[in-house]
């Protein structure tokens, strides 16, 4: 239909205004959107039909691809970004979006999400929809916003980092075969009778604080997932990190610690002390386990987290 308006306008001899319309034809998004099969849990073969399916054409020139291992996120979305994608979606749960991310901000490109997850940390925080349909018509309206992004140890985060026993708890959930929410409730109750805390010297813009805990979380965004918050007043528009450390508590009190995440209550629960920064250096005991966005990592005993204001562009409600 569009072809024969600009065939009939051509020959009547509006020529520069059919340019301008076959510019605008051209001037398609090229879109990557890049499906991790395992995260969440759940089968993703349909995902493709699905997403060609509700979105507009009119705008976008959509490109499908399934990742096959651990870093194969990254690795695509570098080399989508040197052949003209102007947008890459990752699909799947924090840790596709860090592989995803960290490329996009590298080339400075644009990062969607669509939220497939077992947590679904950073889409939460950004009010991206769980329900498919409605996070695609998100990516259709186009709303593009910069947020912070952040280091840890020279590794970009966009969500949470940290060390402890989330670190601990990430590392053997990684290789437990079961994903989605429930496996990881059942692994946490499982790990946290064992686990022991440790002292760190946590230097948050030039003031240092030595602290015995439980875990050590550095938030950009405000929550692990599942609604579960650990820096409730966190914003990635501030260009600051909430420094959250878990202080070492009883199990009785595991309940407690629960309920005040879930409720959102971290910043006024004496379980809990979050402090805001820019420039974090911390000093563990030993050398060994972190997570990045979810993600477990060995790191050594001195680790720096620092913010990145305004440096990442997002597709956002
Ligand atoms: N084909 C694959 N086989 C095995 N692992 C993969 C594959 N593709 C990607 N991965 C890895 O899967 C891991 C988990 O991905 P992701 O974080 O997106 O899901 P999740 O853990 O279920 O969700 P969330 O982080 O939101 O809780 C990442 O480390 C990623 O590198």
């Amino acid at each position: 239909m569009i072809a024969k308006i600009v065939y009939f306008l051509y020959f009547k001899n509006y020529r520069l205004f059919c340019t301008l319309i076959l510019f605008n034809l051209q001037s398609k998004n090229n879109i990557l959107f890049i499906i991790n099969p395992i995260s969440g849990g759940k089968g993703k073969l349909r995902i493709p039909d699905f997403i060609d399916k509700y979105l507009d054409k009119e705008k976008f020139s959509p490109n499908f691809i399934f990742t096959e291992y651990i870093g194969h996120a990254g690795e695509l979305a570098d080399e989508a970004s040197l052949k003209n994608f102007d947008i890459i979606v990752a699909a799947g749960g924090d840790g596709t979006i860090n592989e995803v991310a960290t490329k996009v901000l590298k080339h400075n490109k644009i990062l969607g999400i669509l939220p497939l997850g077992s947590g679904n940390g950073l889409a939460r925080f950004l009010n991206i929809p769980k329900n498919l349909r409605q996070a695609i018509s998100l990516i259709n309206n186009l709303k593009i916003e910069k947020i912070d992004s952040a280091t840890f140890n020279n590794k970009s985060f966009f969500n949470l980092a940290g060390m402890g026993f989330d670190a601990h708890l990430s590392a053997v959930f990684s290789s437990d075969k079961k994903r989605g929410l429930s496996g990881y409730v059942k692994l946490g109750f499982k790990e946290v009778f064992n686990y022991q805390p440790q002292v760190y010297t946590i230097n948050i813009d030039g003031v240092e604080h030595k602290r015995k805990a439980f875990a050590v979380t550095i938030a950009n965004s405000s929550q692990y997932g599942n609604d579960v918050f650990i820096a409730p007043s966190a914003s990635v528009k501030d260009g600051l990190l909430d420094v959250c450390i878990i202080k070492p508590f009883s199990l009785l009190k595991l309940p407690v610690l629960s309920y005040v995440m879930l409720k959102g209550r971290a910043e006024t629960s004496d379980m809990i002390e979050i402090i805001k920064g820019k420039n974090i250096k911390i000093t563990r005991q030993e050398a060994g386990a972190v997570h990045v966005d979810g993600e477990p990592l060995q790191m050594g005993v001195e680790i720096e987290a620092l913010v990145n204001p305004l440096s990442l562009q997002v597709i956002v409600p």
